[in-house]
């Protein structure tokens, strides 16, 4: 069940509609970050939260509703936790050795080649900081959970046709 005071969060930053939307979500994930000193960021973008946003909303309706949100919230204590670990040096933000533990700590075990292509994605000066290091988990989580849908079978092959192939591609 989702605790009260998180209710009430949620219901003064949806408003009326009781969704948030991208703007929305930016201003809250903006004025907590803010809050945890130890954590370099240049704060979560329109795009990065419009990302988080169409990769949340099952309902592809571009805002999040209370347990979309309650959602994303949780992933992003759980990562936060992840980041600290394994931000060995403390700087705030993941070296491109770092984010490969990190990620390989939040439970993704990737590949060299895919290691390099997060760091080119999401580094700035080499660096990945907080707000792309959730960015970067939120959409790995996304698409390993969207192949996952089909590949139903767990055989490690996902079949799909191009409508479904361009669903998962454009939206995130
Ligand atoms: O609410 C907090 O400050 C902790 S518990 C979790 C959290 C930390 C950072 C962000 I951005 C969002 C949520």
């Amino acid at each position: 069940d989702i605790d009260d005071s998180f209710k009430s969060m949620f219901a003064q930053l949806a408003g009326e509609d009781m969704e948030i939307s991208v703007h929305e979500l930016r201003t809250i994930l903006n004025r907590v970050v803010t809050r945890h000193k130890d954590l370099k960021t240049d704060g979560f973008s329109m795009e990065s939260c419009r990302s988080m946003v169409n990769l949340m909303a099952k309902d592809g309706n571009a805002r999040l509703g209370l347990v979309e949100f309650q959602i994303l919230w949780n992933k992003i204590r759980k990562w936060l936790v992840i980041f600290r670990d394994f931000d060995l040096d403390k700087s705030g933000a993941m070296s491109s050795y770092e984010m490969r533990l990190a990620v390989e700590g939040a439970g993704f075990k990737l590949n060299n080649k895919l290691n390099q292509i997060l760091v080119a994605r999401y580094a700035e000066n080499e660096m990945v900081d907080f707000d792309n290091f959730i960015c970067c988990l939120v959409k790995l989580e996304a698409m390993f959970r969207s192949f996952q849908h089909f590949d139903k079978d767990g055989s490690g092959q996902a079949e799909m046709n191009v409508t479904e192939w361009l669903y998962l591609t454009m939206c995130g």
